[in-house]
């Protein structure tokens, strides 16, 4: 007995790894540290016609205690601030490295953000946070915070950072022989509850990986860091711009 195709919402059929939308993140801790770069090299990175904000970058490494369909992961986004073509900010990522199956596909397919595979831990040592990237036995990036050392307000990123729970992205997706449909996604995060924000003294160390190259946005200068643990939710994207 055949099954109908049009019945299936995920392919391929037998293996979905991507969920319909939207999915709550529950507990999710994230360390993100905000580092000055060369602004050519950002640049270089971005799809026309978005435009650079700031040479800044923010690294984010995520462990998600609970997030609905995916688990329980470590996840970790490389992020460019950038002004969409309306002008709203926003957050371009370059580099993705996580180690959930389904929510690389579910990042890539729904959002067409460049997620990778590879190994992410964020964990305490001592009175240190320590945030882990790794990819081919290559610690690619490091990011420590001195732990729960000052409160701040749940909006101190945003204030730092505008645009920074608003990610863009370049989905190309291949439709019929050679044609391909290439297009901006906008992702925003959704219903955020801030249950904990910290800040204080960070660092941010890369090594070159050719397979992700963050090492391209080199750190001139740590221009803050926050510690946060958030709900959150992940809605559909929305296309903003088809070229
Ligand atoms: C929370 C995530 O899944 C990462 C992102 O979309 O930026």
């Amino acid at each position: 007995m055949t099954f109908d195709p049009r019945t299936i919402s995920g392919t391929p059929y037998g293996a979905p790894l991507v969920p319909p939308l939207p999915i709550r993140l529950r507990r999710t801790e994230i360390l993100t540290v905000v580092y000055e770069t060369d602004a050519a090299a950002a640049d270089a990175l971005l799809p026309q016609p978005l435009e650079l904000a700031a040479p800044l970058v923010l690294v984010n490494v995520y462990w998600m205690h609970d997030a609905e369909f995916f688990g329980v992961y470590g996840e970790s986004a490389v992020q460019l601030p950038v002004r969409l073509p309306d002008g709203a900010p926003a957050m371009y990522s370059p580099f993705l490295v996580l180690d959930s199956d389904a929510a690389v596909a579910a990042g890539r397919e729904l959002y067409g953000q460049p997620k990778k595979a590879g190994r992410v831990t964020l964990r305490p040592d001592g009175d240190l946070l320590v945030g882990r990237v790794e990819r081919n036995g290559i610690d690619l990036l490091t990011a420590t915070i001195c732990w729960k050392q000052q409160a701040c307000a749940p909006d101190l990123l945003e204030a730092l950072v505008p645009g920074s729970g608003t990610n863009v992205n370049l989905r190309v997706l291949p439709l019929d022989g050679a044609d391909v449909r290439r297009e901006l996604v906008v992702r925003d995060f959704e219903d955020v509850i801030v249950h904990e924000c910290w800040t204080g003294p960070a660092t941010v160390e890369l090594r070159p990986n050719a397979q992700v190259p963050i090492h391209q946005l080199p750190v001139r200068t740590v221009r803050g860091a926050t510690h946060r643990l958030i709900d959150l939710t992940l809605p559909p994207g929305r296309v903003i711009h088809r070229y």
